[in-house]
This record gives C-alpha cells, sequence and structure tokens, in this order.
C-alpha cells in the first residue's frame, strides 16, 4: 500500500472564518457546563436527549496543533466501566447488579447475530427497531417507513452500527455483502439531523460509483420519506453549475472525484458537515481514490464530524489506517471478516480454456437460463466482446463499462432492475454495492481477480437473507489463483474438492491473466438459444 500518511492528515481548522462558530460553540460549552458534569457523564447526558448537541470534545490533528490522541478501539476494549459510566448510551442502570446484567444480555445478543467488537464503552445492540423509540426518542416517521419497506427487525449490523453512531462515537464497520450497511449509516444521520435546514451541507455520503451513490440517495429518500430533508445526488450538472450556496442540501451523495471538482470549481463549502460516510471504504482507499478522499476529508473540517467506514471487505492495510486516523472508533465486524454471504450456493466450473467458458456458458443458457442473470468479465474491452457475440441471440442481454455515456450507464441499470434486461453484462466496477432485489445468479465469466472481487461479484445475490447461485469458471490460466477463491468458498460453508484445498494459495494480490479474446468468429457459431 502506498504512503498514506498525508490521508486525514492536517484537517485545519480556520479559526478566522469560523469566527462566530467558534463564539457559539463557547456559549454551548459554558451553558452546558452549568447544566451538567464535564467528562464522560457529560456526554451520556447529551446522548439520551436525542437531538441535543453532543459535547464531544475530540482531539484531531489540526484542532488541537497536537497529534492525533487515543485511538482506542484496542486500547480499552476489554475495559470493564463502572455502573455510573455506563455504556455511553445514557441510561444510567440503576445499580452494578443491574449494570452487568446489562453487559451480560449485550454479550448474548451479539453472540446470537454473529457480532464483534472492539472500543471502550460500545453502546448495547438494538433489541428492535421500537427501542430506536424508546431509547433514542426516534420520531415514528422513520419507523413507519421501516414498515412500509417491510424491514421488521434490524439487521445485526444495523442492530450494533445504528446505537453506536447515534452515541456520537466514530467506526468503521464490516459486514456481508446485502447484509443492510446503507440503512445502518442512514438512520443514525437522518435522526442526529432531526429535520431538514437550509444551513449548508450537514452529512456526506462518498461512495466508489455513481451507480451506487444513485442508488443510495434513492434509499436515503425512501427512509426520509415524510420529512422535508433536503438529500442530494451530485450529478455532473450539480458539481459543474449548481450554486451551493443557495441549494439546500442536508445530505449530500456523491463520488469523490465529482465532490472534488465541485469543492474546488463551485466552492462547495462542507465545513459544516457533521457526518462523513466511506462506504466501500476499501474500494476507496485504493491508489485512485486516495488524493480525492484525502481531499474530502480536509474539507470537512468541522472538528467534531463523525467518520464512518462500512465495507463488505476490510483488508488489514485499511483497518490500520483507521486505526491511527479515527478517535475514539468503535470496530463492528459481523460474522467473520472477508467471507462471502453464507446464502449463496457457489459453484466452480472447470472451462479449460476461452472457448470453453463461451460453450459453458451457452449450456448454462440452454438448461437453466433464469434471468436476471449479472455476468462479470475482466476488462470493459471483454465485455464489450461478450455482448457483441450475444446480442446475435434472442437473449435480452446489455452490457455496463465506465467507458460508457452516463445516460447508458443508466439505461443499462434501469432496464436491468426493470426486468427489460436478462442478462447484464459487467465489470468489477459495478461488483460493489448494487442492489439489484430479485437477482438470481451471478456468472464470474472471467475469475476474479481477488478475493475481496470475488465476495463483492457474487454479494450481487443472496442479499437480505434470500437465496442466490454464483458459478465461476476458471481455466488454466486462473488455476494458480484457485486456491484463493476456494478458501473465500470454503469458509463461507461450501465443499472444496480436497485436491483444490492442497494447492498452494498464489502469493499476488491481483490476478488479471492475459485472455484469448471471447469472439469466436462466424456468426453461426454465435450463440443460440
Ligand atoms: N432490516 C432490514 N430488513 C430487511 N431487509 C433489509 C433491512 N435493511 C436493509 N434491507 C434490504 O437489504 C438489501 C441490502 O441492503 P444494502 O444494499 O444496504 O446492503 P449492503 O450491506 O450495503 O450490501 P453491499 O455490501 O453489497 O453494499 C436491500 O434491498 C435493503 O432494502
Amino acid at each position: 500500500m502506498e504512503d498514506t500518511s498525508f490521508l486525514f492528515a492536517g484537517t485545519k481548522f480556520d479559526k478566522k472564518k469560523f469566527a462566530k462558530d467558534i463564539e457559539r460553540f463557547k456559549e454551548k460549552k459554558e451553558n452546558k457546563v452549568l447544566e451538567v458534569n464535564p467528562g464522560f457523564v457529560d456526554n451520556i447526558k447529551t446522548e439520551t436527549e436525542v437531538g441535543k448537541k453532543s459535547t464531544r470534545k475530540r482531539k484531531r490533528k489540526g484542532t488541537s496543533g497536537g497529534s492525533v490522541e487515543g485511538f482506542s478501539v484496542f486500547k480499552s476494549a476489554n475495559a470493564v466501566n463502572e455502573p455510573e459510566q455506563n455504556d455511553g448510551e445514557g441510561e444510567k442502570p440503576s445499580g452494578r447488579k443491574e449494570y452487568f446484567r446489562q453487559l451480560e444480555r449485550d454479550t448474548v445478543l451479539r453472540k446470537n447475530h454473529g457480532i464483534h467488537i472492539s472500543g471502550s464503552n460500545v453502546p448495547s445492540p438494538l433489541q428492535s427497531f421500537e427501542e430506536l423509540s424508546t431509547r433514542y426518542g426516534c420520531k415514528p416517521y422513520l419507523l413507519r417507513n421501516f414498515a412500509e419497506l417491510g424491514y421488521k427487525e434490524p439487521t445485526p449490523i444495523q442492530r450494533q452500527a445504528i446505537p453506536v453512531l447515534l452515541s456520537g462515537r466514530e467506526c468503521f464497520a464490516c459486514a456481508p455483502t446485502g447484509s443492510g450497511k446503507t440503512l445502518a449509516f442512514i438512520c443514525p444521520i437522518l435522526m442526529k439531523l432531526k429535520h431538514g435546514s437550509k444551513d449548508g451541507v450537514r452529512a456526506v455520503v462518498l461512495c466508489p460509483t455513481r451507480e451506487l451513490a444513485a442508488q443510495t440517495t434513492r434509499e436515503c429518500k425512501k427512509l426520509a420519506r415524510g420529512k422535508k430533508f433536503h438529500i442530494k445526488l451530485m450529478t455532473k450538472e450539480l458539481s459543474k453549475s449548481a450554486d451551493f450556496s443557495k441549494l439546500p442540501c442536508d445530505v449530500l451523495i456523491t463520488t469523490p472525484l465529482r465532490l472534488q471538482f465541485a469543492i474546488s470549481k463551485r466552492k462547495l463549502d462542507l465545513s459544516r458537515v457533521e457526518f462523513l460516510v466511506l462506504d466501500e471504504s476499501d474500494k476507496l482507499f485504493e491508489l485512485g481514490f486516495m488524493k480525492q478522499i484525502d481531499f474530502a476529508v480536509k474539507s470537512c473540517s468541522n472538528p467534531s464530524v463523525i467518520r464512518m467506514l462500512f465495507s463488505a471487505t476490510l483488508p488489514d492495510t485499511v483497518e490500520d489506517l483507521a486505526r491511527t486516523l479515527m478517535h475514539d472508533a468503535v470496530r463492528i465486524i459481523v460474522g467473520r471478516k472477508n467471507t462471502a454471504s453464507s446464502s449463496v450456493k457457489q459453484k466452480l466450473v472447470y472451462a479449460g480454456s476461452e472457448e470453453g467458458k463461451f460453450l459453458a456458458l451457452r449450456q448454462i443458457f440452454a438448461e437453466s437460463l433464469d434471468p436476471p442473470v449479472l455476468i462479470f468479465v475482466q476488462s470493459k474491452e471483454r465485455a464489450t466482446e461478450l455482448y457483441r457475440e450475444l446480442a446475435f441471440t434472442d437473449i435480452k442481454v446489455d452490457v455496463i463499462h465506465n467507458d460508457l455515456p452516463q445516460a447508458q450507464r443508466e439505461d443499462a441499470v434501469d432496464n436491468f432492475r426493470a426486468g427489460k434486461t436478462w442478462v447484464l453484462i459487467a465489470t468489477d466496477l459495478f461488483a460493489r454495492g448494487m442492489d439489484f432485489k430479485g437477482l438470481n445468479c451471478v456468472i464470474n465469466y472471467d475469475f476474479p481477480e481477488s478475493a475481496s472481487a470475488y465476495i463483492h461479484r457474487i454479494g450481487r445475490v443472496g442479499r437480505a437473507g434470500r437465496a442466490g447461485e454464483a458459478i465461476t469458471f476458471y481455466t488454466e490460466a486462473d488455476v494458480p489463483f484457485l486456491r484463493n477463491i476456494a478458501n473465500v468458498m470454503s469458509e463461507s460453508g461450501c465443499d472444496i474438492p480436497s485436491w483444490i484445498m492442497s494447492m498452494p494459495k498464489a502469493k499476488y494480490k491481483k490476478h488479471r491473466p492475459t485472455r484469448d479474446s471471447i469472439t469466436i468468429g462466424p456468426k453461426d457459431e454465435r450463440i443460440t438459444n
């Protein structure tokens, strides 16, 4: 991994520019001192009354002038708190006994849902969505929306991440694909923001692709239904022409590049941002995004901004980075880190050669085409090649990759969602986050380049507990990397032949062999169905 020390570093707070805010902050602080004792108990009291500004005092690089202080994810993970200190969310237990009983209940609940936490004073997980009202004063509109969307109970990541974020803590979370991470960060943001305002952007959600940003915007609007929040997707037009000083926007959902463009060209001010979400965080920490993320993080200069990282895969390198940069964050892992969804039936198919793969695809389509089907290939060139081969059939097929015009990309996603397209050919760009309800099958036409690419690709099925199937073709060229993927399959409960499990694991991280062209020549040899 490249040197990442610049990331998050030097979040400068311009005291002159924000003199008014500092004054206001001072006033609040003075009032608070009169109301409650400073320190941890202070936090606890304010946390119960949802909506009251948190009095958290963070020490951050650039705000205190010192170094980032006390990232305590592991430091105090096992600390047993005195009953008076409670769990950081404001319910003061009546006594020591009740306090330890609560700890026990929390442990059991976490165990039952495969939730693993590290960090000090981690709030109790949610037993139910109703607890959002009783514990945090959640407004009825949100619970109504959950019910209308058919969400009966929180998923494991929602059970733990929501209380953590509501208690004003930063967090980094790893939970399986399709396990409801979007709601886990949107819900606390909506609860904390309470209502729409015209005071500037208050929450930013960063997503690696425009399609995912659009999907997250839709999800966020569904959850906010009935409340006048200003939820905006950063479109190309917005990033190029909007006057953000006049545009009411509470939650801004964007890709890093568009955000950077808007900040530098349209003078978008993010100094009031209270929540910054890095969705698919490990992708955002990859080389291509790093500088843009750094820019975004620095632009969210409010010293008490809450930053959160979510993904289904969290490599140790990203964790290490988060550990040194976030303050007093809680680490939440659901299930085992970096594993595939267990509700997906996974299959490896030996196809020998490129030609063999095409024949295998033809056979699958002839015997059991159960649309919609998503096919992943290694590159946009190969996506186009396969599309050309399949376009000659009566299968309704489309293709999506990042060289296509935006309108075409949007159409491809919309038509696939609407069932107008049966088979969508995609590159890894669309392996992350996309939620196609009713998708039955993912075919890895080209072997995935890494274990995490595999996890995200096949995670397009088996979402929200539904069943799904994933078929992965491999050729001779893929054999050296077979074990890396077989390990993931085995960890999610698949039976893998012992000869594969006894193979050595490839040491290199990215598997992108040069492949023969998919194009098979004369038309009569092309697929027919
Ligand atoms: N509590 C819930 N009960 C039932 N379904 C839910 C619940 N929360 C979210 N969902 C649904 O689960 C599906 C997956 O959610 P989401 O897209 O947030 O997953 P994710 O964890 O972000 O996945 P990925 O890692 O692929 O991005 C969505 O269709 C969403 O509507």
